[in-house]
């Protein structure tokens, strides 16, 4: 697919396999700039640093990893160890492990002067794999987007975090996926777009909505809680990083405060996801996945500053005039463990009692 002339393609092998070339997501919004990797620590380098990011790409990047290992050196040795550094540049998306050990399980068998061309013919194998499975995602999705119009009669809104676009599979994305599906069969309909703090990949989900034409609204991330309790929320899809046997699924922090939202304002809650992100091996997922945890310098700037000092990242009117920036919000007191007041720590429900006094004969308070 291509967008104001940019392909919506965020991955591509080059020469037969001997070079990979990449979208650089570090320099986006401001700037589209592709970069080539020609060597698998080049690989490992961009899945670190979050040149490519997203749980499918960061896989399909691992699988043109290897390709690119068995170039330089099919002998075992070499190759293991180069898979081992791939397999482990980010912790958390299950999609990397699943693409390398893919990737190795098909290689090692074969006689080492054959493994270049047959890693070359996997790695095209998955990367069109990944791309028909996101366009699958969005067929899936955007049905459930249609049924909402067809009840709510106005724009679906729908508030996604993170980026889970075409930026971060080959092509199409997930959470983005039936977003795009809908947009394209005429769906009307609105994105809030959480900034997503620290790295603020909401604003490759803006930039890359922006491009389509898509309405959307970029929003600070405490703000979603509000706009689901004044009923600006009709439906939140997220992307998904790794997903256990019975469903957990790890994301971008803040997902989870997203879920707490939904729930308490029941806001349907989705997760897209191939089954690539399927970590079949685990069940519990508080338990048993691998959160990453990533320097602390990101928190100490803020991305996408451009020399106005304004965060860049392009921004389509909302279909409606919608309130982006709201400055309060309220808590039920059923999240409310105590106060502490004059007369000490008062359960919200005693209140009334503990300062009966302040109170007048008709209930108003002194
Ligand atoms: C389609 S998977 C996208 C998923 O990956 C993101 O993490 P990161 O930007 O750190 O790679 C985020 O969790 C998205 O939901």
């Amino acid at each position: 697919m291509k967008v104001n002339g940019i392909p919506t393609r965020s991955i591509r092998s080059l020469d037969g396999g001997t070079a990979v070339e990449i979208v650089d997501q570090t320099s986006l919004p401001y700037h589209y700039e592709t970069r080539v990797l020609n060597d698998w620590r080049d690989c490992v380098e961009a899945i670190a640093n979050m040149r490519v990011r997203g749980a499918p790409l960061i896989g399909i990047t691992g699988a043109w990893g290897v390709v690119l290992a068995a170039k330089e050196d099919p002998e075992n040795a070499a190759l293991l160890a180069a898979a081992d550094a791939i397999a482990n540049a980010r912790p958390t998306a299950v999609n990397l492990s699943w693409a390398v050990h893919r990737m190795m399980g098909a290689l090692l068998p074969r006689e080492p002067s054959l493994r270049f061309e047959a890693a070359v013919k996997l790695a095209e194998a998955m990367t069109q794999e990944d791309v028909l499975t996101c366009r699958a995602i969005g067929e899936a999705g955007a049905p459930l987007i249609a049924d909402l119009y067809q009840k709510l009669r106005r724009p679906v809104n729908i508030l996604t975090h993170c980026n889970a676009g075409w930026l971060a599979t080959v092509d199409y994305g997930t959470a983005l996926a039936p977003i795009y599906a809908a947009f394209e069969r005429g769906t009307p309909l609105h994105v809030w777009v959480d900034e997503t703090r620290p790295r603020n990949q909401g604003l490759l989900t803006a930039w890359e909505l922006a491009q389509h034409g898509v309405p959307h609204t970029i929003i600070a991330d405490n703000a979603g809680g509000q706009l689901m309790q004044q009923g600006d929320v009709d439906l939140v899809i997220v992307g998904a990083d790794r997903i256990t046997r019975r469903g957990d699924v790890a994301n971008k922090i803040g997902t989870y405060l997203k879920a707490l939202a939904a729930h308490d304002n029941d806001v349907p809650f989705y997760v897209a996801a191939p089954s690539s992100t399927i970590d079949w091996k685990l069940t519990d997922g508080k338990r048993q996945i691998p959160i990453e945890n990533r320097a602390s310098s990101e928190l100490l700037s803020v991305r996408g500053i451009d020399s106005t000092g304004r965060i860049a990242a392009v921004q389509i009117a909302p279909v409606e005039e919608a309130v982006a920036n709201p400055a309060f919000d309220v808590t039920h007191n059923r999240f409310v463990t105590g106060l502490i007041t004059e007369r000490g720590v008062v359960a919200p429900t005693d209140l009334t009692s503990v300062f009966s006094d302040k109170l007048l004969p008709e209930g108003g308070a002194s």
